[in-house]
């Protein structure tokens, strides 16, 4: 048997969305580039699994809300470039109090001027039934992704780029240096450049190298509701997406996509979840709450007549959020061959395309696409270590 190849341009950890789009644009650029996964693929345990995600042009933030222009168009390209349908248009409602800040800035950046009402919803979306004193905002670019196939896909077209995904290899040690030295529980290889996009588990990792970064991994419980009549949210009907903004019941937002994943029942739960380490996500004791179904019941029952008000299937996930929910993508401050994509904080699948290019940007040294103020280390105070 030949001997595995250890030596490659860059190394990139971590084959959840944004690091298997990150390994997609440097393959395109012909850099030879060695994915790494510590899990068989597919798998569910990190953040990037499930069939559907919602994509939209409406962020409060124009610094998000100007990338996804070219986001959507790379999505589009992925598309065509592999004959796979990876996004559906739905359109997306965002609910709240007339003039709540976010959904103004939303609305704002959207350039829509139409703020609808009770009435104006119900006769574009008879599903929805808006609550006395909420007012609604429509994105009409945005729908669903189809998580796993996008996952499948672009990873697909890395390796017909000519990369190299091991699956199933663990990284236990990066060794920094001009050559980084990456050991896995499979094999040692080096690279000039490393790229470490490992979701939830990034924190411990970086923390070997002086980093300590406020990142805060969630487990989030996924909840899916049953159709009173089946069919009724499917994608097939007109069914939008919904994330609400400034409920006070529900101060980080309930969001809703049409029932896909499982044919009848909804998806709708809560933005938010509970702080956990993610070796011990299986591991739920008494002292780790769960979502708090009663909220989600009243939202169903009020704004979704058509839905079961007890939910019918549960699932997992996990978020990874910093402190202000904006990403983190720079250079390790000490180590400039070392790039990290991280802290997505539940928003990061819709701008993959772009996270990978600019995570791929940053390695390679050239300067990034975008304005990158936001998405700096240095803005968490304190998080290089003295010792290193
Ligand atoms: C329930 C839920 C709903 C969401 N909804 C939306 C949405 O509607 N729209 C949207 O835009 N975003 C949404 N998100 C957020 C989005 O899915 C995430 O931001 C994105 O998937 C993060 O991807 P990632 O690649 O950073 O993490 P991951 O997918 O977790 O990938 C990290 C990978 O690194 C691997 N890894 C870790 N340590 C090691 C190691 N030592 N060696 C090798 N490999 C390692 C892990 O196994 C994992 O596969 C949602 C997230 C969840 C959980
Ligand atoms: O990023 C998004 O659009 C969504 C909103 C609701 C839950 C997670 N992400």
């Amino acid at each position: 048997m030949a001997p595995q190849k250890s030596t490659y341009d860059v190394i990139v950890i971590g084959a959840g969305i944004q690091g298997s789009f990150t390994a997609y644009h440097l393959a395109q650029r012909h850099k030879d580039t060695l994915l790494l996964e510590q899990f068989l693929l597919p798998h569910s345990r990190g953040s990037s699994h499930g069939q559907s995600r919602i994509i939209r042009s409406a962020y409060a933030q124009e610094y998000y809300s100007r990338m996804m222009p070219e986001s959507f168009r790379l999505w589009r390209q992925l598309e065509a470039e592999t004959g796979t349908t990876l996004y559906r248009q739905t359109g997306l409602v965002l609910l709240g109090p007339p003039g709540e800040p976010e959904l103004e800035a939303c609305r704002r950046n959207l350039g829509v001027d139409e703020v609808l009402d009770a009435a104006a919803l119900a006769q574009r979306f008879p599903g929805f039934r808006l609550q006395a004193g909420q007012v609604a905002v429509v994105d009409t670019t945005a729908g669903v992704l189809f998580a796993d196939r996008a996952l499948r896909t672009v990873q697909e077209v890395f390796r017909r780029h000519g990369g190299t995904l091991r699956d199933g290899q663990k990284v236990l040690h990066i060794e920094p240096g001009p050559m980084v030295t990456v050991t896995t529980t499979a094999g040692v290889y080096k690279a000039p450049r490393l790229i470490i996009t490992a979701g939830a588990w990034t924190g411990a990792f970086v923390e070997k190298l002086g980093l300590r970064l406020p990142l805060q991994p969630l487990r989030i419980d996924v909840c899916y509701w049953r159709e009173k009549q089946p069919g009724s949210a499917s994608l097939g009907s007109v069914s939008p997406c919904f994330l609400t903004l400034g409920l006070s019941q529900a101060p980080h937002g309930i969001y809703g996509l049409p029932s896909i994943e499982y044919p009848g029942l909804m998806k709708v739960s809560h933005h938010h979840g509970s702080p956990i380490d993610p070796e011990k996500r299986d591991q739920t004791s008494s002292s780790t709450p769960g979502p708090d179904i009663a909220i989600l019941s009243s939202f169903i029952n009020s704004y979704l007549p058509g839905l079961e008000t007890q939910p019918a299937l549960r699932e997992t996930c996990l978020y990874t959020n910093t402190p202000d929910e904006d990403f983190i993508l720079d250079r390790h401050p000490k180590f400039s061959n070392i790039v990290i994509g991280a802290g997505f904080s539940g928003h990061g699948f819709k701008l993959a395309p772009v996270v990978g290019k600019l995570l791929c940007e940053l390695s390679l040294g050239e300067e990034p696409s975008y304005n990158m103020a936001h998405f700096t280390i240095t803005r968490f105070p304190g998080v290089l270590r003295a010792a290193l």
